[in-house]
């Protein structure tokens, strides 16, 4: 996602990058024959999704969405308007071909039950008449870029967990290696801390794969975790605004999106601001759990954060809180420090050695700083 306090776009590594669009949506309606009453599902969508990108199409149920997405593979047909990949008219690729050449994923992970996981992973490597020995070599590379243990491989779906079901899914749409990946609220089945792990995981993917990826949720938290880009559908399929998350948090353009991503969001905000302004101090550090006359700092050899020894509680280590690294947003820096017991958030380089300590006044005044430098 966009990082830093510009709004400029960045490859999943971080790399600055101009805009290349992969997928464009131009003048695109579509209405049902029956259901809407005559009213569009897609009302007149033009939006270019940009190259190695995710972006995330979100908004309340009914909006469009998914109609959206599936226009792009022809699960869905549009009744006007032009779409394109690449640059060519996806009405001058049969259906089934072009559907076969994107990754798909969706809410229930879309597994056939009969067959086993590898089976399932490999099922378009099959269509696509790769040899069986490669394609299920080529499977269990997946299962492991996906984080699942071989011995999965021979599992059927039901023996698996929700959040493990999804990770095969995934694994399943990036077997061809496609260069574009749709993928309809795939996490939304699996409670809170599996989703967590499994958009950490997508994030980790996406920096190593560089796939443009179409993301469908209703959930705005989880629109501007992943999204580098991120479309606010309104009901009626209007596309009501589409710019990168910091700029939806900081300008919603209109009552509806402001109402949509919600009133915390000044603080979720603080995701995106840099954390580089908060100044770092020097704290007393400790080997050995020792007495102390002031808050100390339990280290390990390699200077590793272990917890803090407090003046008042002598012989007991206290657990320490978040951390915070150079680098890292406002937002993680606010975190280290509220949730300090010694109200010092611990701040380590890279290799998680401490480099010293923030106070949550002084990110506080980073907040403020960043606030008026802002609205100007
Ligand atoms: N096959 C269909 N036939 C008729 N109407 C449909 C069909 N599929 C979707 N619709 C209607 O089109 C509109 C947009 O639906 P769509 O599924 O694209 O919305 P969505 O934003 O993805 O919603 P959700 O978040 O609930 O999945 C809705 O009013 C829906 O009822």
């Amino acid at each position: 996602m966009a990082t830093g306090q510009s709004a400029e776009l960045r490859t999943p590594q971080g790399v600055p990058t101009q805009p290349e669009p992969m997928i464009v949506f131009d003048s695109v309606t579509k209405r049902y024959q029956s259901g809407t009453g005559g009213l569009a599902a897609v009302d007149n969508l033009s939006m270019s999704i940009e190259k190695g990108l995710i972006t995330v199409f979100v908004g309340p149920s009914g909006c469009g969405k998914t109609t959206s997405l599936r226009m792009i593979n022809r699960m869905v047909e549009p009744t006007e308007g032009r779409i394109t990949v690449a640059g060519e008219d996806i009405f001058g690729v049969p259906a089934p071909a072009l559907r076969r050449s994107m990754g798909y994923v969706m809410q229930s992970s879309g597994l056939l039950p009969h067959r086993t996981v590898l089976d399932n992973v490999t099922t378009v490597l099959r269509l696509n008449k790769v040899p069986r020995n490669q394609a299920n070599q080529r499977g269990r590379e997946l299962l492991e870029t996906v984080g699942l243990p071989q011995e999965f491989a021979k599992r059927y779906p039901s023996q698996l967990s929700g959040g493990q079901q999804q990770r095969v899914g995934v694994a399943r749409a990036l077997a061809a290696d496609p260069p574009v990946l749709l993928m309809d609220e795939p996490f939304s089945a699996v409670d809170p801390v599996v989703r967590a792990e499994l958009q950490e995981e997508l994030l980790r993917l996406q920096r190593e794969l560089a796939k443009t990826i179409v993301f469908v949720t209703h959930d705005i938290d989880e629109a501007t975790i992943l999204g580098d880009k991120v479309a606010v559908f309104a009901v009626g399929g209007h596309l009501a605004q589409y710019a990168t998350p910091e700029e939806i948090l900081r300008a919603p353009v209109d009552d509806f999106v402001a109402g949509f991503v919600g009133r915390d969001r000044g603080f979720r905000h603080l995701s995106f601001s840099d954390g580089e302004s908060v100044p770092v101090h020097q704290v007393t550090t400790s080997q050995e759990p020792t007495a102390v006359s002031e808050w100390t700092l339990l280290v390990s050899a390699e200077q590793h954060p272990l917890g803090w020894l407090s003046p008042e509680r002598p012989g007991e280590l206290v657990p320490g809180g978040s951390l915070f690294q150079a680098g890292e947003t406002l937002r993680r820096a606010l975190d280290a420090a509220l949730s300090s017991p010694a109200g010092l958030g611990v701040a380590v380089d890279g290799s998680g050695a401490v480099t010293g300590v923030v106070k949550a006044v002084e990110v506080l005044e980073a907040i403020e700083r960043a606030r008026v430098a802002r609205e100007g």
